[in-house]
């Protein structure tokens, strides 16, 4: 009889949750408990230990955060909640019951200023209250138990929710032109390769107590880019399809204010989860071409 195990994963309709829901489906060997609001709100952690402890997960996916980047900066104290306190919850839950927890965390916890990708042992500065409140979960997380995997990913992309991949093509519905920022570097991630990456991540702390296993890792699309050349391969791959496209402008971010400052350089270097998980994600190029030819299909 084989053994199925049950991953409890936070939030409905995210792009990483939505993702483990589609990629685990093919899958006999694991289940996918999505569990969001009303069950576990992030927003009201006392809840959430009894929540998780009923649901007695073989592993806990901290998957689900406030990510709404300049309105953070004007609710400060509901994004240190959900993404602080929420995982600090979540991670001691894991702790009662013996099982790992996988925090998703981001590259926003830098500030950019590194001239090369950061590592995982570099040190942290973030820029903005989206960013301080993500570190505030790491830092929970690890304070809570030792049997937790931090995984920094960035600029994700996907079928699912709100993203920077949807907004180009919507926009391209009505316009000729984009104006976009071309001095902030880094990785696009698909959240469908993230949801493969996290499921090898987990079978492999479920599978082994080894402490080499643990702590931080940074995991995202190989390859990068500034934020005007992703569109501009957006564009080119929607246009071959025969999708909506627009010429990108490229412009600096002092072109483009927003609320919150963004990092110069996101760059993320995997190279401890390739050593340590075997886990390489695939190059942005190749999985946005799969996710426009998803959009336009
Ligand atoms: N998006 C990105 O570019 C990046 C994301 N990350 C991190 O990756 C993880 C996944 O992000 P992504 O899938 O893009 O997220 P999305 O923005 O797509 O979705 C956010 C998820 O969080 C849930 N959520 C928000 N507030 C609460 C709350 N109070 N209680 C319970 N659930 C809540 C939402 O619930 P509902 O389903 O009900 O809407 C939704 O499922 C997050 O931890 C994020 O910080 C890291 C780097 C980049
Ligand atoms: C829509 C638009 C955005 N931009 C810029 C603004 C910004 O610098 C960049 C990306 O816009 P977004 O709003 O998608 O960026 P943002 O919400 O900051 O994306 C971040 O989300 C959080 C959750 C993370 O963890 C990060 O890794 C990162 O993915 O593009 C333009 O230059 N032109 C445009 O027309
Ligand atoms: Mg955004």
């Amino acid at each position: 009889m084989s053994m199925r195990r049950r991953y409890l994963v936070t939030g409905l309709q995210g792009q990483v949750v939505q993702s483990l829901v589609e990629r685990a489906a093919a899958r006999q060997d694991v289940e996918i408990l999505a569990v969001g609001r009303p069950q576990i709100d992030l927003a009201a952690p006392d809840g959430i230990v009894d929540a998780v402890l009923a649901l007695k997960p073989d592993i806990v996916i901290s998957a689900a955060a406030y990510t709404a980047v300049d309105q953070a900066e004007s609710d400060e104290a509901a994004a240190l909640t959900v993404n602080g306190q929420g995982p600090a919850a979540l991670a001691k839950a894991a702790a009662m019951l013996d099982i790992p927890v996988l925090q998703i965390s981001t590259d926003y916890v830098f500030d950019g200023s590194k001239p090369a990708p950061y590592l995982e042992s570099d040190p942290v500065a973030p820029l903005g209250v989206y960013g301080r409140s993500k570190l505030e979960g790491e830092r929970a997380v690890a304070a809570a138990t030792d049997n937790h995997a931090i995984l920094r990913t960035a600029w994700v992309y996907s079928p699912f929710g709100k993203n920077f991949l949807k907004t180009m093509l919507k926009l391209a519905e009505t316009r000729d032109e984009l104006n976009v920022v071309d001095d902030q570097r880094g990785n696009p991630t698909s959240a469908l390769d993230i949801a493969d990456a996290v499921l090898a991540v987990a079978s492999n702390l479920i599978a082994s107590r080894d402490a080499a296993l643990r702590g931080v890792f940074h995991m995202t699309g190989s390859g990068e880019a500034s934020w005007a050349e992703f569109a501009a391969e957006i564009f080119r791959i929607s246009a071959e399809r025969g999708g909506p496209s627009a010429k990108v402008n490229p412009i600096p971010s002092s072109a483009y204010p927003t609320p919150a400052k963004r990092p110069a350089n996101s760059r993320l270097d995997c190279g401890k989860l390739t050593a340590v998980h075997g886990v390489t994600l695939p190059s942005w190029q190749a999985s946005t071409a799969e996710v426009v030819a998803r959009m336009l299909s």
